[in-house]
């Protein structure tokens, strides 16, 4: 394969704007063929970008033995170590909705003392996201039609989030454009919430099965659809595969955020949500089951792809 990938072009919405007055024709159309969009106005400042940015090489920078005293083998399992995603991949998690004591517990093991400022940063970004993920949803909603912004209420309301920081580290050699720092895969999440930095290398991939490049745009966070939400619309919000290849010899931070329904929410998409006529594809679930489903399939480890919500749970019609 050669060279440099088409980019697609992506709506920017603007989630200072009311939802009522906002025209969400190009939104819908993202949601369905892409699964992808970006958002303005977001209320993140560039210095808390920043701070986030320092404090995360920080982290990456701590000598492997530390970091693994989180690793998978510990007991607070917040680190991933590379070799489990990918060669090229680490990560360190921090869940809400205690943004702070969560990053306390990893802050405390990892630094020696631990600054209060590291958990005080992560407090505000995850407090930040979560606020911007509530946001998103009442939009998200709105491109299924009028109306559907009640299911806010009764279905989203005890949606949690948690944070992923990650560090993607060039290889020694010399980068042929398709290593993947992180392979394909589908999110879990209803929605997710990305910031990567101005390297890029983010490429979803097309209902043709094109890969195309997601190129960062300055001051604009990145926001997809993933499996739980698909799988709520009935498919009508799609849910991208999508993956991350190493572009430069730099490294490449990246903060996700995956906002989630509650473990024990059983996902079955209301009457009016598939519509008259149309048939259900796919059989009520229960979040932790997929969960599982996708750690335990040995080829979907860490959200690696060959499995999606659609091996676990479509269907043909159901009565
Ligand atoms: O690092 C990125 O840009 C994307 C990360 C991602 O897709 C994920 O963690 O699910
Ligand atoms: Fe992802």
């Amino acid at each position: 394969m050669s060279g440099s990938q088409t980019s697609v072009q992506l709506p920017v919405l603007d989630i200072s704007q009311p939802v009522h007055t906002y025209s969400l024709s190009s939104l819908s159309e993202a949601c369905r063929e892409w699964g992808f969009f970006h958002i303005t106005n977001h209320g993140i400042s560039k210095d808390l970008h920043g701070k986030m940015y320092v404090l995360s090489n920080q982290l990456f920078a701590l000598p492997t033995d530390s970091k693994l005293k989180l690793g998978p083998l510990s007991s607070i399992k917040t680190y991933t170590p590379h070799f489990i995603a990918s060669p090229f991949f680490e990560s360190l998690r921090v869940s809400g909705p205690n943004f702070y004591d969560s990053a306390k517990s990893s802050a405390d093991v990892l630094f020696n003392p631990a600054s209060s400022e590291f958990s005080e940063i992560l407090q505000e970004y995850g407090n930040k996201m979560v606020e911007i993920s509530r946001k998103i949803l009442e939009y998200v909603l709105a491109c299924l039609g009028d109306g559907f912004g009640q299911y806010y209420g009764s279905e989203f309301s005890k949606c949690h989030g948690y944070l992923r920081i990650i560090n993607y580290s060039p290889p020694n050699t010399v980068i042929d454009e398709q290593v993947e720092g992180l392979g394909m895969h589908t999110d879990m999440s209803c929605i997710t919430i990305l910031y990567q930095d101005e390297i890029g290398g983010l490429q979803v991939r097309s209902k043709e099965g094109e890969w195309m490049d997601i190129s960062p745009s300055k001051g604009a966070l990145v926001v997809n659809i993933g499996d739980m939400m698909h799988a709520w619309s009935n498919g009508r919000l799609r849910s991208s595969e999508h993956r991350v290849v190493l572009k430069q010899s730099r490294n490449r931070l990246s903060l996700a955020f995956f906002w989630c329904f509650e473990d024990e929410k059983v996902i079955f998409a209301p009457d009016e949500v598939v519509g008259k006529g149309k048939s259900r594809n796919y059989k009520p679930f229960v979040c932790s089951d997929y969960l599982r489903f996708r750690e335990s399939s040995e080829k979907g480890k860490f959200e690696k792809v060959g499995y999606t919500v659609k091996d676990f749970a479509g269907s043909g019609p159901l009565e």
